[in-house]
């Protein structure tokens, strides 16, 4: 279990907390910094459930709490949101030797790396479905009942979640997710670095790949952006709807002319996603 975190920061709204904290994780091995809004239901004693918010390349736990104005309808739907970082950070975690911002730092992209120099720091799998949702779970006094959301890498990171923990989230959606992470330059370029160069190893982390074997068809509701400048070299929704025809999985996957990749497409739909979420997480 994790030491207690300790709070950066914390400010009203909508009715409800919007809280940012610091702990040590012992799966990462350094600090890490998340941030929940918890809704006015939470903090008049009720045990509420979460929607876990996994970000994309180069984010932060803030990105989504600052931009993507979710909390008017999780305070009135009742769900708290939790953002994790998108990767470890601090001295002595390596980062991309290229400099880039796809590898390393800000770009964790949601597995446990089983190569050097990566494999101490870079468990961002292991933090975003056991480490962090225990924290919240008891610092927090949130309910056991999960949903898991994302958007681009952090799509990519909600979908694998999901698929590989049957029973462990009730609801899942993305928006504009790489889907196909083995088939595009940022999944290859992190997968063999992250996961060594044997493409083998890296069908467990690929949300297309793992459509067909799930034991669990828990709905999805995917939206992705028309004029997103991402969709045609690095999402590839058509990898995921072609992987869920021929599982049978049941997959809403949205197309939504003229979206780019932002956080502005992000505003527009979230609600949509809450309450997809809130269906299976409110009863
Ligand atoms: N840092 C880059 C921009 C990278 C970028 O577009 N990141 C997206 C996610 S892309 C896939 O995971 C993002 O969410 N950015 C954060 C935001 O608040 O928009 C650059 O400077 O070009």
């Amino acid at each position: 279990m994790s030491e207690r975190p300790t709070l950066v920061s914390s400010s009203k709204t909508f009715g409800g907390s919007q809280l940012r904290l610091r702990h040590r994780s012992q799966v990462l091995h350094c600090e890490m910094t998340y941030s929940v809004f918890l809704p006015p239901q939470s903090l008049a004693g009720a045990r509420v459930p979460a929607l876990y918010w996994l970000s994309g390349l180069s984010s932060t736990d803030e990105n989504f709490m600052q931009k993507a104005g979710a909390q008017r309808v999780a305070a009135e739907l009742g769900i708290a949101i939790v953002a994790s970082d998108t990767s470890p950070r601090g001295d002595g975690v390596p980062s991309d030797p290229g400099g880039g911002w796809d590898l390393g730092l800000g770009a964790g992209f949601y597995v446990n790396a089983t190569r050097e120099p990566w494999a101490r720091n870079y468990r961002m799998y292991d933090y975003v479905v056991d480490e962090l949702p225990a924290l919240v779970e008891e610092e927090h006094s949130l309910s056991d009942s999960r949903g898991i959301s994302g958007h681009s890498m952090g799509g990519h990171g909600a979908l694998v979640c999901a698929l590989r923990n049957p029973g462990r989230y009730r609801s899942l959606s993305a928006f504009s997710p790489i889907s196909n992470p083995m088939r595009c330059p940022w999944g290859e370029k992190a997968f063999s670095h992250y996961l060594g160069s044997d493409r083998k190893d890296w069908h467990e982390w690929d949300a297309s790949e793992l459509l067909s074997g799930a034991s669990e068809r828990l709905p999805i509701l995917v939206d992705q952006g028309g004029a997103d400048p991402f969709l045609e070299t690095q999402l590839h929704p058509e990898a995921l709807r072609a992987a869920a025809e021929r599982a049978g999985h049941p997959l809403t996957l949205r197309m939504q002319p003229g979206y780019d990749h932002s956080y502005f497409f992000i505003a527009t739909f979230i609600e949509d996603h809450l309450r997809h979420h809130a269906k299976a997480l409110v009863r």
